[in-house]
């Protein structure tokens, strides 16, 4: 595999080595050794899919707080998407910052988010899958929310949203207290 840095710290684009031969090809999507040599996370507590039936599907974005605070590894499995990190840790040089990646079912391209950074997507295709790798289980009570359009962040989508849940809809302008952000403390 391989590991690109980002203009955020801990943010990987991963891409896998393809090993071609008259069938296809073979290719790792995740390796403890490979992870675990980079110092990445190799703890899988969960494994999603998310399917999205319209182009312009927004989810996100979203992350958990303290020992909920978990790294995510999302690719593309059908479609394309636009993903993205958010950097919320508070010790982070790049607090406020975003990088976003298109991710495709034809790519294989994988984007690896660290603890502390907001995740989510807008999807490029219609009727697109994303598979994605969660280190920590899933925690409604630490689960918070920074809203797609906050003017605070000011992220740059690729698409118009035309679906998204009314709860993502709804989360309120960021706000340091309600969005935990000193829980998120010493991650870096
Ligand atoms: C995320 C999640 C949701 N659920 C339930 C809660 C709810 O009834 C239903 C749908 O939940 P949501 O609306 O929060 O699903 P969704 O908006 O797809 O949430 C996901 O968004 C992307 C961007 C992420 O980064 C993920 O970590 C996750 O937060 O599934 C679980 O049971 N386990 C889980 O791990």
């Amino acid at each position: 595999m391989r590991f690109e840095s980002t203009l955020i710290t801990g943010v990987f684009l991963i891409s896998p080595e393809e090993r071609r031969d008259d069938r296809g090809f073979f290719a790792r999507m995740f390796c403890t050794e490979e992870f675990a040599a980079r110092g990445l996370e190799t703890r899988v507590a969960q494994a999603n899919i998310s399917s999205n039936v319209r182009r312009g599907t927004l989810r996100g974005m979203h992350y958990q707080l303290g020992a909920a605070a978990e790294v995510k590894i999302v690719r593309c499995t059908k479609g394309a998407i636009w993903d993205v990190a958010l950097d919320i840790r508070p010790d982070s040089p790049t607090f406020g910052r975003s990088f976003g990646t298109e991710l495709t079912a034809e790519n294989h391209r994988m984007l690896y988010i660290p603890r502390g950074c907001a995740h989510g997507f807008i999807t490029l295709t219609e009727d697109t899958e994303v598979f994605y790798l969660v280190s920590s289980p899933y925690t409604a009570a630490e689960e918070r929310s920074i809203r797609w359009n906050d003017p605070r962040f000011g992220i740059a989508w690729p698409a118009t949203v035309e679906q998204i849940s009314p709860k993502d809809a709804a989360t309120p302008d960021f706000n340091e207290e309600s969005n935990g952000i000193e829980r998120l403390r010493g991650l870096i």
